[in-house]
């Protein structure tokens, strides 16, 4: 694998660092290759820099900067309880489409495009630490005439991602940059490897439903009757 260089610099923020394996996983202004335990950038699929995080208990995860979105998350037997669609491209020409997908500052249909822009930009590495063990890493995105064109506020928006031994954690902060007020919505849209077969979903009765099966474009609009929704066959109603 290939250690890159990428092309961010170091905002002034001021991040809260957790112990002595605090670092940057890379900083490429001064070509120092500085590391963390455990956090380190590589190239990834369509030679895209992605961040890999792994753990002394076996855990591994990987974050691709197109996006900030988290890829791959193997548990220490090997299995990755994500899940990536086959035919999802990595050429930044339409977002990755799997994984734990940014939606922000908008979720679904709306005023600008689906799911909003964040799922389509390059994210910066901002901070890694080792925390006990634990690696993590800390990405920046920030507003730029890409995101203005569509959506005229300034803001910043710091994702942190923690692999633990057996779990994964994220936290993302949005902050208004702006001397205006915003509103947003906002999702990890997760997809998780699961065979449907005995899966099922609690607490979605009396949820709006838009099923897209017949006309993508225009979904029908219902709403959700059953305390418990399994998947015999296709998943047909999807979640506004
Ligand atoms: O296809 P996209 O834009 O990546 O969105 C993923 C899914 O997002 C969901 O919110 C929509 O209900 C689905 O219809 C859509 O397939």
């Amino acid at each position: 694998m290939t250690i890159v260089s990428l092309p961010f610099s170091l905002p002034n923020l001021n991040l809260r660092r957790v112990n002595r394996y605090s670092g940057m996983a890379f900083a490429s202004l001064n070509k120092e290759t500085s590391t963390t335990v455990g956090v380190r950038v590589t190239e990834g699929e369509g030679n895209l820099p992605k961040v890999v995080l792994t753990s002394p208990h076996g855990s591994e995860a990987e974050i691709y900067l197109f996006g900030g979105c988290i890829t791959s998350w193997k548990v220490p037997s090997g299995k990755d309880l994500l899940f990536v669609r086959p035919d999802a491209v990595f050429n930044k020409k339409k977002p990755i489409s799997g994984g734990v997908p940014h939606c922000f500052p908008q979720f679904g249909p709306g005023a600008i495009q689906q799911h909003g822009f964040a799922r389509n930009l390059d994210w910066s590495v901002v901070d890694s630490d080792n925390a006990d063990g634990n690696p993590v890493v800390t990405l920046l995105l920030k507003d730029g005439p890409y995101s203005r064109s569509m959506w005229d506020f300034g803001f910043q928006a710091l994702y942190k991602v923690i692999l633990n031994s057996k779990s994964i954690s994220t936290e993302l902060i949005i902050t208004n940059t702006d001397k205006k007020p915003f509103s947003f919505t906002s999702a990890l849209h997760t997809y998780f490897s699961a065979s449907v077969t005995g899966a099922s979903v609690k607490g979605l009765k009396g949820c709006k439903t838009l099923d897209k099966e017949l006309d993508p474009t225009n979904p029908v609009e219902s709403k959700e009757e059953r305390d418990v929704v399994t998947f015999p066959g296709i998943c047909r109603p999807c979640l506004s």
